[in-house]
């Protein structure tokens, strides 16, 4: 679930940069379109009016015109018309066929033509209108008008006439180029006052997400909206096993070695436990009671060792067989094990010998408390395999000033053990 959801972020954030990276790349090339159709526009007007005014006007024929406006639409081509106002009045037009309808036409009588055409007389060279309706064909175009002089006198215009469908139909070849089928133009409406409240030119539907840009035309601004490109599914795809093959190859190995390592431990720990464990008392062993020697706390500077040793236990086994020895030996150790203090240790030393530790014990105090489970055990009736049992032991005490002493103490302990069964057995000796 987590690998599709991240695979989904990553798609969607490429998608995103691819995008908006898209957007920007088509709107710089639209950009650079419009400038090419605009400069075209701006420099044919320039040229008509510099011939204009350099020649003898008054001897202007319209042939001589159209050769003019034929080589500019031939060099400028996203221009569609040229025009020639003499003092505002449409007087010639190149194609004649397309404009014959705005001969006569008098741009400084016409209302809805005089501001842009005054504003061009009275303040500047040259406007661009647009995009409006043209009276000579019905058609939506950019005017770039231009102002010829005769001195300092008005004599005339020139306008440089792009259709809009000219320039939409350059748009769509761009868009199209980079791959977008699907788009909203909206531009401003000179008749408006609300921003983008006209759609020049849309195509298809946008569907889900959009994502917007600005395009310069001309001396206005349009919107240009796209909708955000989907991944195609095969792209998911591959980005998803791409991310689980990762995730596999980086965490794989570290499963295996962490169960492994995890499981040779516990093996380990289960092993060190058997080791040092009596299987049948669950007491330390003699490995387990030098294993906890070897980790006593450092505190533990002295203290007495006890051997015990179940009297005449071979006679148990014989007379009951060795499975009431066994329970013997598991009673004796619970019922020791009850009786000691938590910071002693207790442990089956093979046979139905038992070595108890008493950390910090002086040896007088190691003695009454042998001599205190020696009496409770003798007072035990032990019951195994419903047979009623009684049992003495005997005990050597010795007492260590150092844990390195304790295997002198044992020693002495063991010789104290001997004593005891030589005295006559149920006894505590010291040593
Ligand atoms: N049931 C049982 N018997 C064991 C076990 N380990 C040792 N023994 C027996 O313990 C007995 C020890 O006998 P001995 O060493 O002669 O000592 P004892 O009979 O207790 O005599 P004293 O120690 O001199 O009082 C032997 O019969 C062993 O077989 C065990 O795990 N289970």
């Amino acid at each position: 679930m987590t690998l599709i959801l991240v695979s989904e972020f990553i798609v969607y954030s490429l998608d995103k940069v691819k995008d908006e990276k898209r957007l920007s790349l088509v709107v710089a090339e639209l950009n650079k379109v419009m400038g090419a159709i605009f400069n075209g526009a701006l420099i044919s007007s320039e040229v008509l009016k510099e011939m204009i005014e350099v020649s003898d006007e008054s001897n202007l024929t319209v042939r001589e015109f159209d050769r003019i406006a034929k080589a500019l639409l031939k060099d400028y081509e996203f221009v569609d018309s040229i025009l020639l106002l003499p003092n505002g009045v449409a007087s010639y037009a190149y194609p004649y066929a397309d404009n014959i309808k705005a001969i006569g036409h008098d741009v400084l009588s016409d209302q809805n033509r005089k501001l842009g055409s005054l504003e061009v007389i009275l303040n500047k060279e040259v406007t661009i209108i647009g995009p409006v309706q043209l009276v000579q064909n019905d058609k939506q175009a950019f005017i770039v008008r231009r102002t010829i002089r005769n001195g300092n006198e008005f004599w005339g215009l020139t306008s440089s006439v792009v259709y809009l469908e000219s320039i939409l139909s350059n748009i769509d070849d761009v868009l199209r180029l980079y791959g977008i089928n699907d788009y909203d133009l909206s531009g401003y409406n000179p008749d408006s006052k609300v921003p983008y409240d006209k759609i020049i030119s849309s195509r298809g539907i946008i569907a889900g997400d959009k994502l917007s840009d600005t395009v310069s035309v001309f001396n206005t601004k349009w919107e240009l909206t796209i909708s955000k490109g989907k991944s195609e599914i095969y792209i998911k795809i591959f980005v998803f096993i791409s991310l689980l093959v990762l995730f596999l190859v980086i965490f794989t190995p570290s499963f295996r070695y962490f169960k492994k390592y995890k499981g040779s431990e516990r093996e380990k720990l289960i092993l060190e436990n058997e080791a040092y464990t009596d299987y049948l008392t669950g007491l330390a062993n003699r490995r387990g009671f030098e294993h906890r020697i070897s980790h006593l706390d450092n505190s533990v500077t002295n203290g007495s060792v006890a051997i015990f040793d179940i009297d005449f236990f071979k006679r148990v086994n014989d007379t009951y067989g060795h499975d009431v020895g066994d329970g013997v030996l598991v009673g004796f150790a619970n019922l020791c094990k009850m009786h000691i203090s938590d910071s002693f240790v207790l442990s089956r030393s093979g046979g139905e010998e038992f070595i108890l530790l008493m950390p910090l014990t002086s040896i007088e105090d190691a003695t009454i408390q042998c001599e205190l489970l020696k009496t409770m055990i003798s007072k035990e009736l032990f019951i195994v395999n419903a047979l009623e049992l009684t049992l003495t032991m005997s005990v050597g005490v010795a007492y260590f000033h150092d844990t390195c002493e304790m295997k002198t103490a044992l020693t002495l302990a063991d010789k104290a053990l001997y004593k005891a069964k030589q005295q006559g057995r149920d006894r505590v000796c010291v040593s």
